[in-house]
């Protein structure tokens, strides 16, 4: 299993500066390279000041597409929509002009919202520039929920689906996620968590190997580039 390369912080503000520098730089040396960037965000409860950092960072946001790592499947009206927290945290300010790809449409399935938020996906560009993953206290990541039936087909490293509909376990609704390949081909693949608790829960998945388990274990046993975990208490 392949070990993240930690960076840790005193406090929850420094991390999301320094986080936001770095996504900043990246982003800005792949438009300078290929003449655009491609960000996927988590949503959850931890990346908000992140977002309200990045927000405000100078660099041409008019050549990033945003999207997100996994959403709910419910419209952006809708309090647990994360759509509706990159919409009123990320995409304000300097990176107002940045262009959005939701996971979630008005497909009448989770399905078809998966299969048009992949044609959208695939002309956005061969591969990630920056993705953010979160891990819930349970070891998911992404909408990879521990005992869910699809759990291997959303984590075959040779699936070809980038987005794909998915059950969670004890939540509410249907989810849309990333696969795999779509996630480890990243080109900067950081996890942001914060708290003592999932620390824990972080040195538990590193420290198995049962994916259905703890399914962020897919993560690090994949060929993915050496992640870069931000954590502060
Ligand atoms: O359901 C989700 O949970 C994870 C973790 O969220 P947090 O509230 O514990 O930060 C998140 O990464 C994922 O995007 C979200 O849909």
């Amino acid at each position: 299993m392949n070990q993240p390369e930690p960076h840790e912080f005193e406090d929850r503000e420094a991390l999301a500066q320094a986080l936001s520098n770095r996504i900043a730089t990246a982003l800005s040396d792949a438009i300078e390279l290929r003449g655009r960037a491609l960000l996927a965000v988590s949503g959850g409860s931890t990346p908000r000041e992140l977002f309200k950092a990045l927000s405000v960072e100078e660099i041409d946001w008019s050549k990033v597409t945003v999207t997100l790592v996994d959403e709910r499947f419910v419209p952006p009206s809708h309090d647990r929509s994360n759509h509706r927290l990159v919409a009123a945290c990320l995409l304000q300010n300097a990176a107002a002009p940045a262009h959005f790809i939701p996971l979630y449409n008005n497909a009448e399935t989770p399905v078809e919202a998966a299969r048009q938020a992949s044609r959208q996906l695939e002309q956005a560009g061969d591969a990630i520039d920056v993705a953010i993953l979160g891990m819930g206290a349970d070891g998911h990541t992404a909408s990879w929920f521990p005992g869910n039936e699809g759990l291997p087909e959303l984590t075959s490293p040779t699936q070809e689906k980038p987005v794909m509909a998915a059950e969670g376990t004890g939540v509410p609704e249907p989810r849309l996620t990333l696969t795999l390949p779509r996630i480890a081909g990243a080109r900067l693949l950081v996890l942001h968590i914060e708290g003592a608790d999932k620390k824990e829960t972080l040195d538990q998945a590193l420290a198995g190997e049962a994916v259905e388990e703890m399914p962020i274990r897919a993560i690090f046993n994949s060929d993915a580039p050496s992640v870069q975990l931000y954590w502060a208490p």
